[in-house]
């Protein structure tokens, strides 16, 4: 366990755990938080032994966005533009990790904490959990890459509400969305997570891999006629693989056996 002023992080077993650690404020980012996720997040894009990476808060708060009182203290255009735009590369680098990315929401995820979620490639979220884009109720946009993210993932309509509204939504309607994946019993909540994480983690992290670089290309928008290469290469690439060896000399011997 990695303790830091902001996030606590772990990796086990082939998962990366990074909890948002700020409760007296509903884990809210402030500068050091986006400077020690930056640290947690480059060293973790090396990592190819990651095959999950799940982001959690507690049961009150994923994250409660920005830190309204420390961006407060920032007035110009000028002063505030690198800050958004620095916390919006981040959640792009998030989003472009080479292993299954998983938001993991107990309690509020909104503002900010919202736009986290978009950046995963699943949201998992407990019966009580609440999330909302309520940046307009600040009379602000968001600032982190969550609008264009949650169009895509929602669709545009559903997604405008949201963004311009600043509606907050309950857990079951954005399952109707497709904004949460799995909806979980905050009883045991992140143990529950966790058996869900372990489904992606393979004997070989390549096919994770793999698949998670077709999904980015996709939405990158590389053309469907490249993926016959893509594929090919991505199939050969495990091929000799021990992995692959292995799990084939175990079909034939079962099936010698049966002979
Ligand atoms: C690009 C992103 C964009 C930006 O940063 O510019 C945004 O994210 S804009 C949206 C910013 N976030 C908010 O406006 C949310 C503000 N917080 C709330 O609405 C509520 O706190 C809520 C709904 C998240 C949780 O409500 P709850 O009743 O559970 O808790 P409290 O309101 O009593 O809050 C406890 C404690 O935490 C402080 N707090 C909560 N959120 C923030 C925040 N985002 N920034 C700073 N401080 C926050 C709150 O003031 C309380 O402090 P206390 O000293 O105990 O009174």
């Amino acid at each position: 366990m990695f303790i830091m002023n902001t996030l606590i992080t772990h990796k086990k077993d082939g998962i990366g755990w990074i909890q948002f650690h700020r409760p007296a404020v509903r884990n809210a980012v402030n500068q050091e938080m986006m400077a020690e996720l930056e640290h947690v997040i480059t060293e973790w894009e090396q990592d190819e032994t990651l095959q999950v990476v799940v982001l959690y808060g507690d049961e009150k708060a994923f994250v409660s966005g920005g830190d309204v009182e420390a961006f407060h203290q920032i007035h110009t255009k000028e002063e505030i533009y690198p800050v958004m735009k620095r916390m919006g590369d981040l959640l792009q680098r998030i989003s472009e990790l080479k292993c299954i990315t998983i938001a993991a929401v107990e309690g509020i995820a909104v503002g900010g904490g919202c736009e986290i979620v978009t950046s995963c490639d699943f949201c998992l979220a407990s019966k009580k959990a609440k999330l909302g884009m309520i940046q307009s109720r600040i009379a602000i946009t968001t600032g982190w890459g969550g609008a264009s993210r949650l169009m895509n993932k929602i669709g545009k309509p559903n997604a405008l509400k949201m963004l311009i509204t600043g509606e907050v939504i309950d857990v079951e309607r954005a399952k109707e969305m497709q904004l949460v994946d799995e909806v979980i019993e905050s009883s045991h909540f992140l143990e529950k997570v966790k058996v869900f994480a372990q489904q992606f983690v393979l004997p070989s992290p390549m096919i994770g891999r793999a698949y998670k670089e077709v999904a980015l290309a996709l939405e990158q928008g590389t053309p469907l006629s490249a993926f016959a290469k893509i594929e090919a290469i991505n199939c050969a690439d495990c091929w000799e693989a021990e992995e692959h060896v292995q799990a084939v000399e175990r079909f034939l011997a079962k099936r010698n056996k049966v002979d």
